[in-house]
């Protein structure tokens, strides 16, 4: 009985608990409409008014439905506003409040620090930043952006420890999207520090929200503050003009920078492809994998068969560790190109003749005054001018690692797999053998060793963006000259849209087998030029019959001319009848008959040694005829022979004919087309020549030219 009446009374308190829970769900339920009809009403109030009061409000929700709210309102806004950090950042909207109180601002200029002084680890103690806002703030372990100094330096911020709810009582509390941390927003930070995020990537980083300052709009204290952007700005009119002031920036590694160029570029031409694929790669170094795989995806959409778009696209893949795709890709691009010549310049625009396209500075030359301790060059010092150049870039990339990339970007001919570079550039470890590579298919002849002139500094240098340019024997369409570490690379006849823009690597003599020796064997080069067409095409009996010609010139008459004191006439019409055997072994190309080249200057050599200068003069001249489309180093051989026996002969005015001829060869590549009604250029010429072939000064002052 007394167990029926527990049970009863147990009944009736589950009954009574059910009505209660009941009763507490209800409540929840009806404050859970009340809230939403709450958050209906505040959005319904607030796209009628253009500000809520926030302050007013504490529950941290309401602050969510406000950023929804304006994101909604703002939607087009946002979407051209596609900030590269979206993708690392959390997709939750967040309002961040400002906690410290706006400062009288009483700062001394003096103590301005700027961007470029800031030291990693390095707290500047009593030194402030001024900077702006220029990208929006995105939320990410901390509240980061990009600001710019008024030089124009551009970095990343990090702002730590502000808080996202307010706590109550609290005055003074800003919500991002107010009236702070927009773009253009001016800032000063005390206390700053400078690290690194990963790898070679700074950040300016700001701990304490009391060290920000953000300056009212109208406060006076930086009026007079100049911001280079600012006159940048004006400049900057179309996307050319970002494309350039991008590729600035790339080319002095704020990658940033050049993204920030490249975006607004593309804002104005979104299909511009060169644009997209520019700014892919600056998303690459910066770890942006998504916005690279976005960028290479547009631009592979208006230009399927672009190879560079697809390379990035391999990469960013790789970044984002799908690499069954970026093996796909990569292979793909490797079957495109292997038969090719991998990277090279292509003109995207007809180019005139005599066009300066770059004027680059070496990454580092040695020359061999400095090694050898002496002017005079000859072949065996070209191995320890290389020895020397390794030396010195390993010292350098030791000392700044941070460079390692730029070298290793370059061609090495290894063979690495893609994987294994991209883990090579990423770690910028000082690694010698890829220098050693790199060198070996990049390094860049200062002067050849040309024809008895030993009086010349030569050198041997390492430059990145030249370095790009691919090689013809003939043919070239550029021309590319030293001024001290500096090399010029100008067009030397009009070049149309699409061709590509080849230089010529070493102009040595034009014999097939030496040619193959360094082509293929040391460069990995399957030349496809006219010549190496030509020579590649011709009968093995054809062939040999040249070797026998070209032997017996080196071996029984080239030594006897140059040591006997008297010429045996024997000797010369052996020379002419080589050279009239080997002519017409290309008779059906005159124009690429180099073999004889050489000889010719030769049998000039010996006619004048036997004292029949006229003769020698018309052999040259002949030459001269022969090659000067052509063959620019050794035409400077044959024009110093003219001159010198044009001098020999009292031809003084056919000399200065010569002497301007010779001028304009040396000094067009850096000074450009050179006007014969303007007498003035000579001088200005000379100047040059001066400094880097004396030889044609000793000759005008022989002729009084100025
Ligand atoms: C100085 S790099 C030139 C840029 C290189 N194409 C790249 O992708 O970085 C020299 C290398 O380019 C390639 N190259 C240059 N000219 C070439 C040509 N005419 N034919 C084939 N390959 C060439 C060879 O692999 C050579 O070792």
């Amino acid at each position: 009985m007394k167990k029926k009446d527990d049970e009863k009374k147990d009944d009736e308190t589950k009954k009574k608990d059910d009505k209660a829970k009941k009763k507490t769900m209800k409540r929840k339920k009806d404050d859970k409409t009340k809230k939403r009809g709450l958050k209906k009403d505040l959005i319904r109030e607030d796209l009628d008014r253009e500000k809520i009061d926030l302050e007013k409000k504490d529950d941290e929700s309401i602050y969510c439905v406000y950023i929804i709210l304006l994101t909604k309102k703002k939607v087009d806004e946002k979407k051209k506003r596609l900030d590269n950090l979206d993708n690392l950042c959390d997709k939750r909207k967040y309002v961040v409040h400002n906690i410290n109180k706006q400062e009288n601002l009483t700062l001394n200029i003096q103590l301005r620090i700027s961007i470029s002084n800031l030291q990693v680890d390095n707290v500047p103690t009593g030194r402030f930043l001024l900077c702006r806002v220029i990208s929006r703030f995105v939320k990410l372990y901390a509240l980061l952006a990009l600001v710019e100094d008024p030089e124009g330096n551009v970095e990343r911020f990090a702002l730590y420890n502000w808080t996202n709810i307010p706590k109550e009582g609290q005055s003074n509390i800003k919500s991002i999207n107010q009236l702070f941390l927009p773009i253009g927003t001016l800032l000063v930070i005390k206390n700053i520090s400078y690290e690194y995020v990963t790898g070679n990537i700074t950040i300016i980083r700001s701990n304490n929200p009391d060290d920000v300052i953000i300056v009212d709009q109208n406060n006076k204290s930086f009026s007079d503050v100049k911001w280079s952007t600012n006159e940048k700005k004006v400049e900057i009119k179309n996307a050319d003009d970002f494309h350039r002031c991008g590729n600035d920036y790339f080319s002095s590694s704020n990658y940033i920078a050049a993204n920030y160029n490249y975006s607004n570029g593309i804002k104005l031409e979104p299909q511009n492809v060169t644009l997209l694929i520019n700014r892919a790669e600056t998303c690459l170094r910066l770890y942006q994998f998504h916005n690279a795989l976005k960028d290479t995806e547009i631009a592979l959409m208006y230009e399927p068969n672009n190879l560079i778009a697809a390379y990035r696209k391999g990469k960013a893949l790789c970044g984002l560790k799908h690499y069954k795709e970026a093996t796909n890709i990569l292979q793909n691009l490797h079957q495109r190109t292997k038969e090719g010549k991998g990277r090279g310049w292509i003109a995207k625009c007809d180019i005139p003749e005599y066009t300066l396209l770059m004027v680059s500075k070496a990454f580092k030359v040695v020359f061999s005054n400095e090694v050898f301790g002496t002017m005079i060059s000859d072949t065996q010092n070209d191995d320890s001018l290389v020895e020397e150049l390794t030396t010195c870039i390993t010292l350098k990339l030791i000392a700044e690692p941070y460079y390692c990339q730029e070298v290793y970007q370059l061609y090495d001919g290894l063979n690495l797999s893609e994987n294994e570079k991209i883990e090579l550039i990423n770690k910028n470890e000082v690694n010698i053998n890829l220098i050693v590579h790199t060198l070996l298919h990049n390094d860049f002849g200062l002067n050849y060793n040309e024809f008895n002139l030993k009086t010349e500094i030569t050198g041997t240098g390492l430059c990145i963006l030249p370095s790009l340019f691919n090689h013809a024997c003939i043919d070239e369409n550029v021309n590319h000259f030293f001024l001290g570490d500096l090399i010029f690379l100008r067009t030397n006849r009009p070049i149309s849209k699409g061709e590509e823009l080849i230089i010529n690597y070493r102009n040595f003599a034009f014999c097939y087998e030496e040619r193959l020796v360094y082509l293929k064997t040391m460069m990995n080069i399957d030349c496809q030029c006219r010549l190496c067409k030509l020579e590649r095409s011709e009968s093995q009996e054809i062939r040999l019959r040249m070797r026998e010609l070209l032997k017996i010139y080196n071996e029984s008459i080239k030594p006897k001319l140059l040591e006997s004191h008297n010429v045996d006439p024997s000797l010369i019409k052996e020379l002419e009848d080589i050279i009239a055997k080997l002519s017409s072994l290309r008779k059906e190309h005159p124009d690429l008959e180099f073999n004889t080249m050489e000889l010719r200057i030769m049998l000039g050599y010996a006619y004048r040694k036997s004292g029949n200068n006229k003769k020698a003069l018309s052999i040259l001249k002949e030459a001269y005829d022969l090659y000067k489309t052509i063959c620019l180093s050794q035409i400077r051989v044959i024009i110093n022979n003219i001159l010198i026996i044009s001098l020999e002969l009292e031809l003084f005015e056919e000399a200065k004919k010569w002497v301007d001829i010779i001028l304009k060869i040396v000094v067009e590549p850096i000074m450009g087309k050179l006007e014969d009604d303007k007498p003035e250029w000579r001088k200005e010429a000379l100047r040059l020549t001066e400094k880097i072939y004396p030889k044609i000064n000793s000759f005008a002052e022989t002729l009084e030219i100025v």
